[in-house]
């Protein structure tokens, strides 16, 4: 098998605040295969743009720290090389920002918008290909990038692309906006894309849309993705892998059949059993909230608020990945120690069943 494209190595994130330090990632694994799509699944809260942000390159350092970890990007380690990090974000990757307006500035047209993001080199070239590629963005005049522009966004479906590059984001609907920033973010034809929940503002319809565009790009041109979301309802629309993430630790890996069909984790079965409408499984998802970072949970990071948790074990025990198959991994101590992962995973369903029917005002875990 071919290396992955994008490789997240045993990332740690914390910041610094007035509050004190807090311990947000801890040790997150994550890769992307070249044309693949993979969801980042979690609570708000679990550090999902914190990943999304450290992978850019876009982290604010301070507040934010990375205390460990390798981020792998086509063979480079891009902590390590923060020259190729620059470039890799000029040129290769793009990202979709979570919150559009304080993306979209209200004082430019779309167009001028579009022209600067196209025409932007990524700061420094450090490879001769860099300076090449450089030479010929240079080149690129302005009535090139307002063609690009015009065939991007009639590609996104807009109505009157041409006028639409004379207006503002505030002329524009929600709808309209988030296909403009998805036609933003594909002007400069990245290889590697990171839509950080750049649907959840919308109605499902336009949703959508907006997913059906992203994946025809997913497959003219064999873009990589890393979609970020909190709703496993889209997850499974567009990904082929699913990384479930709770309080910034990567808790279950699987393909998006092996996740709905047999999810592994407790926290997994809990965000499923949240929709049930998606599912054939019952009950009223998962009480009580993401922990308080500054002081995060001993042993597994979820053992307040998981129904099957074993005293003495998952609150003192730190919690390792273990591998299932290729592409499947579960981080919980319920899956160590012999027993098969099929008795595991009964286990993790009658507790979680279990906990909803007798206790359904069941203490609210956070606090340890
Ligand atoms: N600039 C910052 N300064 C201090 N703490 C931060 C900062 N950014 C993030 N954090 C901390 O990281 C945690 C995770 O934030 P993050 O934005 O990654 O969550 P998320 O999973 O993207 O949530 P959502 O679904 O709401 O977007 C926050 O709860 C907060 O404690
Ligand atoms: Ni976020």
């Amino acid at each position: 098998m071919a290396d992955p494209i994008l490789s997240v190595d045993d990332l740690s994130v914390a910041f610094e605040t007035y509050e004190g330090r807090h311990h947000v990632l801890n040790g997150v694994d994550l890769t992307v295969d070249e044309g693949e799509t993979v969801a980042l699944v979690g609570e708000t809260g679990c550090g999902k743009s914190v990943t999304a942000k450290s992978i850019m390159g876009t982290l604010p350092r301070p507040p934010g720290e990375i205390t460990s970890g390798s981020i792998g990007y086509d063979g480079t380690d891009l902590l390590a090389d923060p020259d190729a990090h620059e470039r890799v974000q000029g040129e290769e990757m793009s990202m979709i920002f979570q919150d559009p307006m304080t993306y979209l500035s209200p004082v430019y047209p779309v167009g001028s918008m579009m022209a600067d993001v196209a025409s932007y080199s990524g700061g420094k070239s450090v490879s001769w290909l860099g300076v090449l590629k450089n030479m010929l963005g240079r080149r690129t005049n302005r009535s090139e990038i307002r063609e690009r522009s015009i065939e991007l966004l009639d590609r996104m479906r807009i109505p009157d692309p041409e006028g639409t590059l004379d207006r503002y984001p505030v002329e524009l609907s929600g709808g309209m906006r988030q296909r403009v920033i998805v036609a933003m973010a594909l002007i400069n034809d990245p290889t590697f894309l990171i839509a950080d929940e750049p649907t959840t503002a919308l109605d499902v319809t336009v949703q959508d849309q907006i997913l059906g565009l992203l994946r025809e790009r997913v497959e003219e041109r064999n873009l990589s993705m890393l979609y970020i979301t909190h709703n496993l309802g889209v997850a499974r629309e567009i990904a082929d892998r699913i990384c479930i993430m709770y309080a910034g630790e990567i808790v279950e890996v699987g393909t998006t059949e092996e996740i709905f069909d047999a999810p592994l984790h407790p926290y997994t079965r809990g965000l499923l059993d949240s929709i049930p409408k998606l599912t054939g499984f019952e009950g009223d998802g998962i009480d009580g909230q993401i922990p308080d970072y500054t002081d995060p949970p001993t042993g597994c990071r979820f053992h307040p608020r998981c129904p099957a948790a074993m005293a003495g074990t998952c609150d003192v025990e730190p919690v390792e990945s273990h591998a299932v198959g290729d592409d499947r991994a579960v981080a919980c101590h319920l899956y160590e120690d012999g027993m098969s992962f099929g008795e595991a995973a009964t286990i993790a369903a009658e507790e979680a069943d279990g906990a909803t029917e007798d206790a359904p005002t069941a203490e609210a875990g956070g606090e340890p």
